[in-house]
């Protein structure tokens, strides 16, 4: 069964198409990588466990539920960094964990650089935050330092895919939920999403 999740809101799509432009500047391009991130999250989390509660009303009680599930949302530096904010307002227990990964430009290996993660995991699931699964080297190698490091539920959410990468991040983790705005065409042969928006990193810091 495939766990690959491309959003069907029309929201989301109209956002994507904004972000995706050449005449979007890097404050607005922020703005939607943060409100996208939300919507993808929302979706992302349609399965968190909850448990039963009541609540007094000021009318009477009703029966409601709390969220057993304590989720940990992990930003792969740089990008990912922009999506942290707009998940973090619709769940601010979650622990955030940065990873800093980049991909070299010749090899398009991913690099480690930079590592928050505690000795010991205190969530019971994870969503990897980044924006582009590209060759996807960088989220395959996330998902092995989280699945190293003790975590069992494990989502990607991201905005665009190639195809390439998608099969490659569900071949090495088939149990890992993906989650995504869109699935563009191809990678370029410098690695690059086509159509995509460009180097995320560089469109939301404004270092293109
Ligand atoms: O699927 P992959 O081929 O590994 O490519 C995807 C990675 O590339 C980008 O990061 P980048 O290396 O540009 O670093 P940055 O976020 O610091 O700009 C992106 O944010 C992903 O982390
Ligand atoms: O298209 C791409 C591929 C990797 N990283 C990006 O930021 N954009
Ligand atoms: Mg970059």
């Amino acid at each position: 069964m495939s766990l690959v999740h491309v959003s069907k809101h029309p929201l989301v799509a109209h956002k994507l198409t904004k972000l995706r432009s050449v005449e979007t500047e890097p404050k607005r391009f922020r703005e939607l990588v943060r409100e996208l991130s939300a919507l993808l999250a929302y979706e992302a989390t349609a399965d968190l466990l909850t448990r039963p509660v009541t609540v007094q009303t000021p009318m009477g009680v009703a029966q409601g539920a709390e969220l057993v599930d304590t989720i940990g949302l992990v930003p792969i530096l740089r990008a990912g960094l922009g999506m942290v904010e707009g998940v973090w307002e619709l769940m601010p227990t979650a622990e955030v964990w940065h990873l800093g990964i980049y991909r070299d430009e010749k090899t398009l290996k991913p690099v480690q650089y930079y590592n928050k993660l505690p000795t010991e995991p205190r969530v019971s699931v994870c969503l990897i935050l980044d924006p582009m699964l590209a060759t996807g080297g960088s989220a395959i190698a996330a998902v092995d330092i989280l699945k190293q490091w003790g975590v069992k539920r494990i989502k990607f959410v991201g905005l665009i895919g190639s195809p390439e990468g998608i099969q490659r991040l569900e071949t090495h983790h088939p149990d890992v939920a993906i989650h995504l705005a869109a699935i563009d065409e191809r990678l370029n042969n410098q690695g690059y999403i086509v159509p995509g928006l460009g180097d995320a990193g560089d469109r939301q810091f404004g270092t293109g």
